[in-house]
């Protein structure tokens, strides 16, 4: 739970509120002035004015919407008008951003009239995107989204009322199914007729639950037959709630919870007591979704019945129901396709796919977001988390697909791969590039059919990776992604009864994973005795090399050398130097090189930075220095990055003197002698390295013309503690650590590596396993 001082000091510190403004486009020299401001920005206008449609091409109206309030509803807090509710609208803007990657611009209205909001909102279509309306009170709410929607070309959606609907329409979707009762005969009251729960009541009609069985409540009580306030005559007539009048004998909301089946609250706190609870149906649903607190508290309705299923709008309880899941995706979807509406096709598209996530597994980093061990569909469990990356994927992907099907987009997505690499992309740099790699590793099955095509005999089957901690549950985790991202085969090394319960407990199907136990491997003997050739000069006896065999660590990296595996992803569960050793004894090293070394590829918004030796050499010397920067070299060009390599030290091209800092000049040397074709400088300091303008200024003579890429340090303790601050304050993503200096892929994982950074691994591996048959292939 949050304290009231924390929440103000959340929104208090640093620069006041939530959002700020950010350029896309660099505007540092006079040039980028002319450029994005007089005489340059003339040219897009011409441009627009020519062709309307362009303003898509050149302002950032695709990815702008608008979310817009008069402060009439502000969450369940009442109409606190437009100045107490910029905090929320800030809000909502933060998560379009976050969850989304939308930019938002939070309008205030001073507009208590429905035709105020509507007057504001047309003059400023040429604005945005899209339009979000948000907490703006029933029934103004209603005739301000349908006179908006007819005269408007882009997309206006209510929040509080569609966003609540799907979410809630998954929601109850699930919790139907967990209890086995069919959505038409159930008996479902909804308290609070206003935005939310009006929209609520329509969109489960549509779903498939029977009007007949459907109660709503306002503060007056039930909307049955008879009550005078909702007489067509009477002054406060509403025809939005006359939809919903039934004949009943129920006319408080306590009456009409007797029996139900499901209970949906859209009104204000603590309305809904323990003998109210006591009084539904077996397996009460009940979804208490005002906001800041819910109808009734989660803990008072799980100890009133405890066979409920229980949800609330909150974040800090399980079950959050709540439109953040909605709006963000919905938007995204829309823009991406130029809907100019979002329609009832989108709605559904939305509430189904979100329903269906649910069912899937959970990955990992969600569970640790959520700081649980195990996330499984169930009554804890019945809707996607917020932070779930997988909903924009598949919501977004629904929304667009539901537009084009239903004629709502102007732009239909062409390619739903690329999209997907798109919307991957708007989750962080790492997927991006990680992307890029998954594909290559992904290449090698096209490269198997078109060997069919040749005379070549085609001994392309599938990369095999190694997992010698085959009985982790994060590695059998990731080894499910590998097979389904088509990345390679993996092959897990253990006990194959203790595996199999595991994959059980995490839904993993093993079908296409296969299993490895050293101990009744049929090579055992035969891989002891080539061991013991290996090292029997180094001390080891024939027993030794037998006992070795019986580890995985040992018995993965002899299959590799064997060719029996392609690479070798270990180091979940040990100490690195205990994973590294068993590689060092018996893979030899890359030609020309004498040390293995280790990188780091770290992610910024705009560059990306190799930093190396991040993890094996304590106090490289000159020469292992120069072979560092070769490995790196090669590694950022297995990215497709063009390396631009600074050796770097405390002092700049000889300005102190230093046997440390000979050692730099001396590798530096070397490199050049070695390689002439690389771009590589030093000795030098780290902002010499990375900032162009020192380099250009006081450094016109340096081989490095741009700010460098690869940054070899002088020895363990620096690059470790470098990188690790580029991560921690730096706001960097890191890929790693990537092995280098071996003549086959064989990576050491951070000791509890996530799923992704293993699946990442291993796709690095996969990739360098091709490289290394190709270059074979070709000799
Ligand atoms: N979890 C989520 O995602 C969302 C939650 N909400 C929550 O739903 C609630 C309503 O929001 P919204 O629809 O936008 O607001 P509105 O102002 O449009 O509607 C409020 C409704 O609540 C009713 N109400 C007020 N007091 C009571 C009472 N004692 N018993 C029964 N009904 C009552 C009002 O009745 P009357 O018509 O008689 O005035 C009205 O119908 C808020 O708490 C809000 O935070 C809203 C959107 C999303
Ligand atoms: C969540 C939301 O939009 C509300 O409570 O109003
Ligand atoms: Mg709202």
């Amino acid at each position: 739970m949050i304290s009231r001082d924390e929440a103000l000091e959340y929104h208090r510190r640093g620069r006041p509120g939530k959002l700020e403004v950010t350029p896309s486009k660099p505007c540092l020299t006079q040039r980028d002035l002319a450029l994005a401001y007089s005489p340059g920005v003339a040219e897009p206008c011409r441009e627009i004015y020519q062709t309307p449609d362009d303003v898509y091409l050149y302002t950032g109206k695709s990815n702008l919407v608008a979310v817009v309030t008069n402060g009439s509803a502000v969450l369940g807090l009442g109409p606190l008008g437009p100045l107490a509710s910029k905090p929320v609208m800030e809000g909502k803007g933060v998560l379009f951003k976050r969850f989304a990657d939308i930019d938002v611009f939070d309008l205030e209205l001073n507009a208590p009239t429905a035709d105020g909001v509507i007057q504001a909102c047309r003059l400023l279509e040429p604005t945005f995107g899209g339009i979000n309306l948000e907490d703006i009170a029933a029934p103004d709410c209603f005739y301000i989204e349908e006179q908006l929607k007819e005269t408007l070309a882009i997309p206006v959606f209510h929040d509080d009322q569609h966003g609540t609907a799907i979410i809630s329409g998954a929601a109850l979707l699930n919790a139907c199914e967990l209890v086995g009762k069919e959505l038409d005969e159930i008996k479902l009251v909804i308290n609070g007729a206003g935005a939310a729960g009006i929209a609520c009541a329509k969109f489960y009609l549509t779903l498939g639950v029977n009007p007949k069985n459907l109660l709503l409540c306002d503060s007056k009580g039930v909307l049955y037959e008879g009550r005078q306030d909702l007489a067509p005559d009477h002054p406060r007539y509403n025809p939005y709630k006359a939809q919903f009048i039934r004949p009943s004998q129920a006319h408080t909301l306590e009456e009409a919870l007797v029996g139900a089946d499901v209970f949906c609250g859209l009104s204000i706190p603590n309305v809904v007591t323990p003998e109210m609870v006591r009084s539904m149906g077996n397996n009460p649903i009940i979804f208490a979704m005002a906001n800041p607190d819910p109808e009734i508290t989660y803990p008072d309705a799980l100890a009133a019945r405890p066979d409920v299923i229980m949800a609330t709008g909150r974040s800090d309880y399980p079950n959050q129901v709540n439109n953040v899941l909605g709006f963000p995706f919905i938007f995204r979807g829309a823009l991406d396709v130029r809907a100019h509406t979002i329609n009832e096709a989108m709605k559904i598209a939305a509430a189904q796919a979100l329903a269906a996530l649910a069912k899937e597994g959970v990955p990992e980093t969600v569970c640790r977001a959520y700081g649980m061990e195990k996330i499984e569909f169930g009554r804890e469990y019945l809707i996607p988390k917020p932070f779930d990356p997988r909903v924009l994927l598949q919501v977004t992907i629904a929304v667009a697909k539901a537009a084009a099907e239903s004629g709502a987009a102007r732009a239909p997505i062409q390619d739903f791969e690329v999209y997907r690499e798109q919307l991957e992309r708007r989750l962080g740099r790492s997927k991006e590039v990680m992307r890029q790699v998954i594909n290559k590793a992904k290449r090698r099955s096209q490269l198997a059919i078109q060997s069919l095509e040749t005379e070549k005999p085609a001994s392309l089957g599938p990369i095999r990776i190694a997992f010698p901690e085959g009985d982790d549950e994060r590695i059998i985790r990731a080894a499910s992604r590998i097979v389904e991202e088509g990345i390679g085969e993996p092959v897990l090394f253990g006990n194959f009864h203790e595996i199999q319960v595991k994959a059980k407990q995490l839904r993993v199907n093993l079908q296409q994973i296969e299993l490895l136990d050293p101990q009744t491997h049929p090579l055992r003997e035969d891989l002891a005795r080539q061991f013991f050739a290996m090292r029997a000069r180094r001390g080891v006896t024939l027993a030794e090399a037998r006992r070795h065999m019986l580890r995985r660590h040992y018995y993965a990296p002899m299959l590799l050398l064997r060719g029996e595996m392609d690479a070798v992803v270990c180091g979940e569960t040990y100490h690195y130097p205990d994973s590294i050793r068993p590689a060092l004894q018996i893979l030899p090293l890359d030609k020309g090189i004498r040390h293995a070394s280790g990188l780091y590829m770290l992610l910024f918004k705009n560059q990306i930075i190799f930093c190396a030796d991040t993890t094996v050499n304590i106090t490289p010397d000159a020469e292992t220095l120069a072979e560092i920067a070769l490995s790196a070299a090669d590694t950022a060009r297995r990215f497709d990055i063009e390396p631009r390599i600074a050796l770097l030290s405390f002092s700049n091209f000889g300005s102190v003197k230093h046997a440390l800092v000979d050692l730099v000049q001396e590798a530096v040397e070397m490199v050049h002698r070695r390689r002439p074709d690389l771009v590589i400088d030093g000795e030098m300091q780290a902002d010499t390295a990375t900032n162009e303008a020192i380099l250009h200024s006081t450094y016109p003579f340096s081989r490095l013309k741009e700010g460098a890429n690869v940054l070899i340090f002088p020895d363990l303790t620096s690059g470790n503690i470098a990188y690790k601050l580029l991560v921690e304050l730096g706001g960097a993503e890191a890929i790693g650590p990537i092995l280098m200096g071996l003549s086959k892929p064989y990576h050491v994982l951070q000791r509890d590596a996530s799923v992704d950074a293993i699946v990442n691994i291993a796709a690095i591996a996969a990739v360098q396993a091709q490289e290394i048959e190709l270059q074979a292939r070709s000799a």
